[in-house]
């Protein structure tokens, strides 16, 4: 169906991070008090092409700060949130001071699942806080490569796109929604399954971020080409619902957080690396894509190379087989509404 990417796709490894010669790197982490947001901040404390990070969140951002900022890498550390008057309450926000300078922002910022909830059911409390983080991002850092992890990230993609579109600075090379988790699951599993290492097991993951839009392209590796039948089937399951799985073991307490901090993580340094003028970075990624976009589908994940302005090359997502493209039929209508949905909250 389409001509299979020749670009080397970006390996699973056991070194979270690799970097050559680097320039000054800001990040800022908006929700870095939250499940999520304080081990990503502390992997991106670690991270050698990150020289300084904001942390920002409505609570707990100067104890995370303090904590990661004792970390012997050389990056700063900064706290920022909102500052409270012992007399009067509320005082003032620090949101705009955590965002001058960025040249990254990670946001993590939201609620998160609990048992028996869809991702769809987060899009009435995350769609706002995601959409004024955005209104800041476009107001003091509007050059800035923005990284959505909070869900629904098939909705809260597009809604940071509008709302940066309505303030005249969207660049749609510069916005990211964060479906690595999804990769790091499939190579995960795709190994467990097969008996191999993660890093021979680099799956490609297109489409989008909740259930049936997860679509993972098994047949375009050797490891995965083999499995049939019900195995298969149970394999594109967990992988499709793998959050579900988190969402069920907290029982109450959360979704996935250690493993989507490794992930963003993992993402983030993947986005510096080509920043920093690496070439042949490509991984999956949620980003505006022409790919289905004349089915009226303008955002898509598919394996995107990042150069030194954000997105460089959107690939097509290659030769499917039969029940690949079975997955992508489901895939399509739901995408299409949750994109229609995140657009209709901002318009
Ligand atoms: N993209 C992906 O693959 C994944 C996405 N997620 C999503 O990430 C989000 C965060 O999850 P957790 O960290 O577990 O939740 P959490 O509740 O532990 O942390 C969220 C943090 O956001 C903060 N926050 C809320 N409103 C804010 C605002 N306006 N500005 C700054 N900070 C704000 C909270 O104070 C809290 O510290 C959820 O929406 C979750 O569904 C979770 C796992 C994977
Ligand atoms: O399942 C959730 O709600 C969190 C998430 O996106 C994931 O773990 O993939």
């Amino acid at each position: 169906m389409f001509a299979r990417s020749a670009a080397r796709a970006l390996q699973p490894s056991a070194r979270l991070f690799s970097s050559s010669a680097s320039r000054n790197f800001k990040v800022a982490v908006l929700g870095a008090g939250g499940g999520i947001g304080q081990p990503l901040s502390l992997l991106l404390k670690n991270d050698p092409l990150v020289t300084s990070l904001s942390l920002y969140d409505i609570r707990g951002a100067p104890g995370v700060a303090a904590d990661v900022g004792h970390v012997d890498t050389p990056s700063e550390v900064c706290s920022f949130g909102h500052i409270m008057s012992e007399v009067n309450g509320y005082a003032a926000d620090q949101l705009d001071q955590a965002l001058e300078g960025v040249k990254v922002v990670v946001i993590p910022a939201g609620v998160p699942r609990k048992p028996g909830m869809t991702r769809d059911d987060l899009f009435n409390t995350n769609a706002s806080i995601v959409r004024d983080l955005a209104s800041a991002v476009a107001r003091v850092s509007p050059e800035a490569h923005i990284l959505v992890i909070s869900n629904p990230v098939n909705s809260t993609v597009p809604i940071v796109a509008a709302t940066l579109e309505k303030a005249g600075v969207f660049n749609p090379a510069r916005l990211f929604g964060v479906t690595t988790l999804d990769v790091v699951r499939a190579s995960r599993f795709l190994a467990g399954v097969t008996g191999t290492q993660p890093s021979e097991c680099n799956v490609t993951v297109v489409g989008g971020h909740s259930g049936p839009t997860i679509v993972p392209l098994l047949s375009q590796l050797s490891h995965g080409k083999s499995i049939a039948g019900e195995k298969y089937d149970a394999l594109v399951h967990r992988i499709q619902f793998g959050g579900d799985e988190v969402v069920k073991a907290k029982d109450g307490a959360g979704s996935a957080t250690l493993s989507m901090a490794y992930a963003g993580a993992k993402f983030a340094n993947s986005l510096l690396r080509g920043l920093n003028g690496e070439k042949g970075v490509v991984t999956p990624t949620f980003v505006k894509s022409p790919l289905f976009a004349d089915q009226g589908i303008d955002f898509f994940a598919s394996n995107v190379e990042l150069g030194v302005d954000g997105v460089e090359k959107i690939h097509p997502i290659g030769e499917i087989s039969a029940e690949e493209k079975k997955l992508l039929d489901a895939c399509l209508p739901e995408l299409k509404k949750n994109i229609e949905k995140g657009k209709a909250f901002v318009a």
